[in-house]
């Protein structure tokens, strides 16, 4: 389909997990009544952004209920959802940083375990550990659905251009990632980085992010955003808790693409390490 809608889901998150799965339940359903046929939820929206808390709400893709409580809303709207981010633990008692991926009729169709960890300490500012709770994911994903070639990575992996321009590559037309950016980096590089990403690789770039919650130890940038393959941006919330929508438009894409073929233009037998 190359016109579409979609949905994302800015949502607050508080340390009651069952109250995130019953947030994120009706702000899909929100987005689903405002006509979007593509829902994408923040990282970490069933868990405070905290390493020490992942092994705790961690959840396996086997028996896990935010893992239900997303096919069943896929299922049930009829719509593609991106379900942000949540701990998983795997067989092994690994934890990731795990997005889940579902179609229109609730099956699963994808998994992003981030990749890149966040662990970074900026004097007087954010310092952060992933990898204290966390293993890192080691492939990329990139979906084949009823709506177009998505590419899906989570906040830290938008740092890396290589990965963006994989996925594009491999076939993505949109590059989706829930993400969630503190009050450094966020006013810094966020909305630079998404329209970036956007405007080197010519595709949708959709970032969902949580609500600031000033209560967190760990608060949120917010503005979430749409861009188009020309690097407008299409929707943006503010740092509150809500739903935007915005129109995909693949006619953008191949137009932005034949005016100014760049990914044509590419000399990879020149650009080696
Ligand atoms: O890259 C950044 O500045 C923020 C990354 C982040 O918050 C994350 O990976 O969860």
């Amino acid at each position: 389909m190359s016109v579409f809608t979609v949905g994302i889901c800015q949502m607050g998150v508080v340390p009651d997990k069952l109250v995130n799965l019953d947030r994120a339940r009706q702000m899909i359903g929100e987005a689903t009544a405002r006509g979007s046929r593509l829902v994408v939820l923040p990282e970490m929206f069933n868990c405070p952004y905290q390493s020490d808390l992942f092994p705790e709400y961690a959840e396996s893709f086997q028996d896990g209920p935010t893992v239900a409580m997303l096919a069943e809303c896929a299922a049930k709207y009829q719509v593609i959802v991106v379900g942000g981010s949540i701990p998983e633990r795997d067989e092994a008692g690994n934890i990731y940083n795990t997005s889940f991926i579902f179609d229109e009729r609730g099956a699963l169709i994808g998994r992003h375990r981030k990749i890149h960890l966040f662990d970074i300490a900026i004097k007087g500012g954010t310092m952060f550990q992933e990898s204290r709770t966390l293993a890192a994911g080691s492939s990329m994903t990139v979906v084949r659905t009823s709506l177009g070639t998505m590419g899906v990575a989570i906040c830290y992996d938008v740092r890396f251009p290589e990965l963006a321009r994989a996925m594009t590559l491999a076939g993505a037309r949109i590059l989706i990632y829930p993400a969630a950016f503190g009050p450094v980096t966020g006013p810094a590089h966020w909305e630079l980085l998404m329209r970036s990403r956007a405007v080197d690789n010519q595709v949708y770039v959709v970032a969902a992010a949580p609500a600031l919650n000033a209560a967190a130890e760990y608060e949120a940038h917010g503005h979430s955003m749409l861009v188009d393959p020309w690097a407008r941006v299409l929707a943006v919330a503010s740092e509150v808790e809500t739903v935007i929508t915005g129109k995909i438009d693949f006619r953008t894409t191949d137009k932005v693409r034949e005016e100014l073929p760049l990914l044509k233009h590419r000399r990879p037998e020149i650009y080696r390490d």
